[in-house]
């Protein structure tokens, strides 16, 4: 069994726990409260620009021209194509896009960006792909999920979403993280496979908690104003 299908065999709770967590299944019934997508989409669009950072942290990593075109063409990705399901939910919730953006990161959504820039920093090549790879493959499955369940035609009003989400453009940016790191697991010893489990396990538990968090609107504790001088 390669390194990622044992990763995802482990984590197969939290997977599952996703499927199930209220957020997600709104997304399938087509219904959600309009506050939770807005705080989704502020906090996901700070999210995925700390991503692009992180990919650049992974370029200044990276040994070959090879690895160094894959993480830039994956920061494309997010650039020019994760902005549709967004737009989605943009329009679900009747809000400008332009408007959710540059708001602070809320706790938890914080954490996971920490988590993965540090790993970036201070980990091993094989560290950060196991830290980066929940992203893409947790919304790959729920796409999946969400598509199997719901049978979402063209007038469900996360139709566009959900098949983003399923589509083979995602499922391109997962298979080809799993296989870097499943090249990496076998020049490795246990103890940098345990690391690199170890990060993959904490960026899935994150994806579970990022969910919570725009179901609930997370907030931090006080608000601050900035006082004008
Ligand atoms: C938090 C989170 N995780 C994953 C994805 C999908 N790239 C996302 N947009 N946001």
């Amino acid at each position: 069994m390669s390194f990622s299908t044992q990763l995802r065999k482990e984590s197969d709770v939290i997977f599952q726990g996703i499927f199930k967590h209220p957020f997600v299944d709104g997304l399938g019934k087509g219904e959600l409260p309009k506050e939770a997508l807005i705080h989704y989409v502020k906090a996901d669009f700070e999210y995925l620009n700390a991503f692009i950072n992180i990919y650049g942290l992974a370029i200044a990593k990276s040994d070959t021209r090879e690895d160094m075109q894959y993480f830039q063409e994956k920061i494309g990705f997010i650039l020019n194509s994760e902005i549709h399901p967004h737009n989605n939910l943009c329009q679900v919730a009747g809000v400008n896009y332009n408007d959710l953006k540059g708001f602070p990161l809320p706790p938890t959504a914080d954490h996971y960006v920490g988590h993965m820039k540090s790993t970036a920093q201070q980990g091993s090549m094989g560290e950060l792909l196991a830290a980066l790879l929940p992203c893409p493959w947790t919304y790959l499955d729920i796409g999946h999920y969400l598509k199997d369940s719901f049978n979402p035609g063209p007038e469900h009003p996360f139709y566009e979403w959900i098949t983003f989400y399923a589509k083979q453009e995602t499922a391109s940016v997962t298979t080809e993280l799993r296989d870097r790191l499943d090249r990496w697991a076998e020049t490795v010893g246990e103890i940098e496979k345990e690391k690199a489990k170890q990060a993959f396990i904490k960026s899935c538990q994150l994806e579970y908690a990022f969910w919570e968090m725009a179901y609930t609107q997370e907030k931090w504790p006080f608000t601050m104003v900035t006082e004008e001088v």
